[in-house]
Formats: C-alpha cells, structure tokens, sequence
C-alpha cells in the first residue's frame, strides 16, 4: 500500500511576484515563480545575476512582502514562520561581530531571545562542534580564514534549530578549494541533521555536488525556467565531481540559462 504523506511541504510558492518601485517606474524581480520544496531536500537557486534569487530567499525569509502570489512556510505563512524561528540565514559576507568572540556570536540569536545562559553555551558548543570549530569558541572573528569565519555564521543560524537553512552565495568570496571543503562539510552537517537547505550560488559545478534538485531561473524579470533533479548518489564525495552524471547534469542545466538568457 503506498502511503500518502500529510504533512504539507516546508516551502510551497505559487504564482509569486515581487515589483519594486524605482524611480520613474519599476523592478519586476520575480514573476509567476510557482515551486514546492519538501522536507530535507537540498535546493539550489541558480540564475544570471539581477533574476530574483536574493529576492526570493528575502520573501521566504518575511524580509520583504509579495506584491503577488502565496508563499507558505510549513504551511504557515512568512510572518509567523519568522516569529516561530522556523528558518537561519547565512549571507554572502559572514557578518560577525568583531568584539565578541566565537562562542559569543554564535550565542548571540539565544541572547536577543532571553534565553538562559547555560542553555545559550551548551547549544553554541553543540554548533560549533557541528561546523569542526570548537577548539576557537575563544577566537575573535579576525583571527579566522575567511572559511572559518562563514562556519561561524553557519553555526549562529542554526542556533535555534531551525529546520530550514536560507544560503546566499555564502562561499562565493573563497577560493575554489576552501569552497569544494566547505561543500562537503555543508553536505555531511545536511545528512547530520536532516534540514531543508535553500542555496543561491553562481556556480553550475557547485550547484550539481551539493543538491537534490536546482532551481534554474531566467533573466529579468526573474522567471523559474526548469527545474532540475540531480539524480547523483548520496553521500556525495570527489569522486562525485568526475563521473559522466555529474557533467551530464551540468549540461541540462547549462543549456536551461542560455535558453534563459535568450
Ligand atoms: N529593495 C529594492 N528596490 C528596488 N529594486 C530592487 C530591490 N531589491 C532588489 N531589487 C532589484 O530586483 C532585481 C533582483 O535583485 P536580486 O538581488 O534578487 O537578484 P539576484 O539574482 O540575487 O542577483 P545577484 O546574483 O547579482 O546577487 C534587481 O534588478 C535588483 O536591482
């Protein structure tokens, strides 16, 4: 007998569209955007820059509000997920706070929530020991590559536990092989925990290895052109990267930005 899951998908868009007014007119960065995301699926969001990928991320993460469409967050929408800590978000730039150390920042989220002390270190070591860093929960910020400084960031956004992790090009400012050490320590933290991951990048190779489906937009204004199961084995590894799928992969999706640049 085949079972039928009730459980409503963590990300369901349908129809959604976002305008900004500019001066003397308009921005459409994201139109007609319809897509559903299942619990512990790893997304990747793959377009030309200005398609809308940041501005998606920002309308799942209640940052911005929709001119058109629905948008639920396990089945609830935007405003209430963010209120119910439903998501962590780890930006291009680490963004951490040069005065506190390691420990601190990753600590500060269950801070601004009251959250009693013991709690907040015993839940930051957790992190830290999950992104390979607890040996520099000392450490300050500008003592760390610049590799170890985005595991911090990626430590502070699962401070809460959330089960699902928004990503904005987090490893585009490192170089090539701090970035594929960081895919796979990204994908073995994924496996971990089971989270849902929603991944913007630029990269076609970066986007194959790490996700179970890429998410391939136009150019503006930002349209979802296809999207594309990655059908690779898991756990993913080196070897991952070399095999006839893998490029296969990347072709489809190559071929799916040019007919969206066209
Ligand atoms: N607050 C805003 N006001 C006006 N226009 C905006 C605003 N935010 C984004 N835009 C415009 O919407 C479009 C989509 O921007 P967005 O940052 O989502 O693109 P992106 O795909 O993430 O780009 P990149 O890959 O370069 O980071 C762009 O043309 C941008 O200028």
């Amino acid at each position: 007998m085949t079972q039928v899951s009730t459980k409503p998908p963590i990300v369901s868009i349908r129809d959604l569209q976002m305008v900004f007014p500019v001066p003397g007119g308009q921005t459409v960065a994201l139109k007609d955007a319809t897509l559903s995301i299942e619990q512990g699926e790893f997304i990747s969001l793959i377009g030309p820059s200005g398609c809308g990928k940041t501005t998606l991320l920002r309308l799942l993460a209640d940052l911005v509000q929709p001119t058109g469409g629905e948008l639920l967050i396990a089945g609830q929408a935007p405003s209430v997920a963010r209120q119910n800590r439903q998501y962590g978000y780890v930006f291009q730039a680490p963004a951490l706070m040069e005065w506190r150390n390691v420990l601190q920042n990753v600590m500060l989220p269950l801070q601004l929530m009251n959250h009693p002390v013991a709690t907040r270190q015993a839940r930051a070591r957790e992190m830290l020991k999950l992104v390979g860093l607890e040996k520099f929960e000392r450490s300050y910020p500008w003592q760390l590559s610049g590799g170890m400084q985005q595991r911090v960031s990626i430590a502070r956004a699962l401070a809460f536990d959330p089960p699902l992790l928004f990503m904005d090009e987090p490893f585009g400012a490192l170089d090539e092989i701090t970035r594929e050490n960081l895919n796979l320590e990204l994908l073995r933290l994924w496996r971990e925990t089971g989270k849902t991951v929603i991944f913007v990048t630029h990269s076609i190779p970066e986007a194959v290895f790490l996700s179970t489906r890429v998410v391939v937009m136009t150019a503006r204004p930002g349209k979802i052109e296809g999207i594309v199961k990655v059908d690779l084995p898991q756990p993913r590894s080196d070897e991952t990267r070399e095999s006839v799928r893998f490029f296969e992969i990347a072709t489809e999706i190559r071929e799916l930005l040019k007919k969206g640049h066209a």
